[in-house]
């Protein structure tokens, strides 16, 4: 509950990508009696949320749509004041910079003190390249969309693997928090010996793991799409961590 008891609203970019998946799966989850879910397109929508989740999709497109619906300076606002989840494009929306991007640039909200590699695991292939030249276009470029059992920290029932959809997802390049930033908290990643074969070198041993969700501050990505299992403990750990205690504590009310 909000400080002034009534229900905690979360908003749901809805503008494209998987909004409905989201929707879904926060009305899943036993707290969801207490949430009251909007999907939102406008100014006035986001002015009514306490916390917003950003699905994937397509990040360019996102924020082109955000730009056209009057979206994008209040959601830059928003970013600043109150948790928020970006999932796959929603988490290349979040970062501080962004790499591979799309000629003529990505806008970006913030957020979170880190760099992100658009396409990082290969980019999306046409027809054409994948059917018509396969030999030009190596396997690797065709592996931009896998999944793989991801080792998880501050969930609920931590000792089960998650099952992480990796759709021409980002990657995290580098985390730069400032001294004066919240800390960047790992809360899954990904073992570089559980990837497919055309993504992974023959010697992983001295490979990092692959950081896929961070929380910092009262901001959290995943670089996969959770919204597309059954397993819920994100949807979970989002609203328990990041939403309820930051209303709780009246940080995060709604714009007037
Ligand atoms: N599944 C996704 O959200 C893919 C993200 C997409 N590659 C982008 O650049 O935005």
């Amino acid at each position: 509950m909000s400080a002034n008891g009534s229900s905690i609203v979360v908003g749901i970019l809805a503008l494209q990508g998987a909004f409905v998946e989201h929707e879904a799966a926060l009305r899943r989850l036993n707290l969801s009696k207490r949430l009251d879910i909007v999907l939102v397109r406008t100014p006035e929508e986001l002015g009514r949320c306490h916390a917003l989740v950003i699905p994937g999709g397509e990040s360019t497109t996102i924020a082109l749509l955000a730009r056209l619906s009057g979206l994008l300076e209040p959601l830059r606002k928003f970013v600043v004041e109150k948790p928020v989840w970006g999932t796959c494009a929603g988490a290349i929306l979040l970062a501080q910079t962004v790499e591979n991007t799309k000629k003529g640039g990505q806008e970006v909200l913030g957020g979170m003190s880190i760099s992100i590699a658009r396409n990082g695991w290969g980019s999306q292939v046409s027809y054409y390249t994948y059917y018509i030249l396969p030999d030009t276009y190596g396997s690797a470029t065709q592996v931009e969309s896998f999944e793989a059992d991801l080792t998880v920290t501050g969930l609920t029932d931590p000792e089960i693997p998650f099952q992480g959809v990796f759709i021409r997802a980002p990657v995290v390049v580098e985390l730069k928090p400032t001294p004066t930033d919240p800390p960047i908290q790992v809360v899954a990643s990904l073992s570089p010996s559980l990837l497919p074969p055309a993504l992974a070198s023959p010697d992983h041993s001295n490979e990092p793991k692959i950081f896929v969700a961070l929380r910092q501050g009262n901001h959290f990505l995943t670089t996969f799409h959770p919204e597309l299992t059954q397993d819920d403990r994100f949807h979970d750990y989002f609203i328990r961590e990041c939403v309820i205690s930051q209303v709780a504590n009246g940080n995060a009310s709604p714009q007037s």
